[in-house]
């Protein structure tokens, strides 16, 4: 690769504590607003605050409406999201048309937290965009909060967070500096996740999933969607499928139609075996078949895929190609 390039470091702050969260994010909140809405499922945070509970995975457009409405109606002056991508992604959709700062906090490891990407489904359809107002201004990561998250929804989710490194090698601004956050974020995923499925309750492999799961996140925001986001995504809006499983499911097949593109330094983060390996280790989610997709759902997700993939791609996609993938991919056969 050409060492000459334009790179862009996106502005946030980060605190980094397992078990610090309650104790750290009342004053990182008060740095930003005195007005706080919590947007969560959970009721633990910033007590007293206003509260929206309605969260929903790809942030259906009429739920956003009414947090937007909630907003206003409380005249808040910052958002706290607690929760997964789906708790973050409807902070953000407020953000989007407010212009309100977020403080996130992450309790899975989708990586939205560390994005300036936003996303909104209306009748089927996901829209999504980047936007500048959506970046939460901070992020407090308390990684004794993943405790709870269930060992197969920790691996999908880190999965999910995998599928942000490898997707950023061939991204349409794929650069030296966010394929190197891309490939420690690698290293970093590949140690945790197996450490989680041995010892789900051992703060460690929690530790390096989420640091894996940030590098993973900021390299995807500066990269882009590649290939593997474009698929995911149209499955995800289409169909309904669930975020992280999805993502777990297609990265192999994305790594198999891409395998030219993969460079030396990131089958060495993945160490002896590479993705195959650590797929059987963690017990990955397979086909997407077990998801809630349907064999008869590929022609229309191909019509889908084709017009939306990423210039640069190191192969080109074709009707077949995309739709030999999604078939291997439904069924879950062996990666090669
Ligand atoms: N904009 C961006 O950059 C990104 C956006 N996303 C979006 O985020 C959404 C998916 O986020 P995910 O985190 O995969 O799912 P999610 O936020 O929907 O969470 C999945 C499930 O896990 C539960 N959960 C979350 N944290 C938990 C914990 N610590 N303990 C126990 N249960 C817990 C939730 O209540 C939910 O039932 C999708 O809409 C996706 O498009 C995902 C990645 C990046
Ligand atoms: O697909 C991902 O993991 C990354 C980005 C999104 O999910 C964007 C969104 O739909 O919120």
């Amino acid at each position: 690769m050409s060492l000459t390039f334009t790179h862009e470091t996106l502005p946030q702050r980060v605190v980094f504590a397992a078990h610090e969260m309650r104790e750290r994010l009342p004053a990182e909140v008060a740095r930003l607003g005195s007005r706080p809405m919590v947007i969560s499922t959970r009721d633990d945070v910033l007590p007293g605050a206003a509260h929206f509970r309605e969260v929903v995975m790809h942030v259906p457009a009429d739920v956003a409406g009414r947090a937007r409405g909630a907003a206003a109606a409380e005249d808040v002056d910052v958002l706290v999201s607690v929760g997964g991508g789906s708790a973050t992604g409807l902070a953000k959709a407020v953000a989007l048309t407010t212009g309100l700062p977020i403080v996130a906090v992450p309790t899975t490891y989708a990586g939205s937290e560390a994005t300036d990407v936003w996303g909104m489904t209306e009748n089927g359809h996901k829209t999504t965009g980047s936007d500048r107002r959506v970046l939460p201004r901070t992020v407090v990561y308390d990684p004794s909060l993943t405790l709870t998250l269930p060992v197969d929804l920790s691996v999908a989710s880190g999965l999910n967070a995998l599928a942000h490194c490898v997707d950023s090698m061939w991204a349409p601004r794929a650069d030296p500096i966010n394929q190197a956050l891309a490939v420690e974020g690698v290293r970093a995923l590949s140690g945790g996740l197996p450490a989680i499925v041995r010892q789900p309750q051992d703060l460690h492999g929690r530790e390096l999933t989420l640091y894996g799961a940030h590098l993973a996140a900021v390299a995807f925001a500066s990269a882009g969607s590649g290939l593997h986001h474009k698929i995911c995504h149209v499955l995800g809006g289409m169909f309904g499928l669930p975020h992280a499983q999805t993502h777990a499911v297609v990265l192999p097949y994305v790594m198999e139609l891409n395998a030219r593109g993969v460079p030396d330094r990131l089958a060495d983060a993945f160490g002896p075996g590479g993705l195959a390996r650590l797929r059987a280790e963690v017990g990955a989610p397979r086909a997407l078949r077990d998801h809630g997709f349907r064999e008869q759902d590929i022609p229309a997700a191909v019509e889908a895929i084709l017009p939306v993939v990423p210039a640069g791609n190191p192969v080109p996609v074709t009707a077949g190609n995309l739709t030999a993938l999604l078939r291997r991919a439904w069924a879950g056969e062996e990666p090669r």
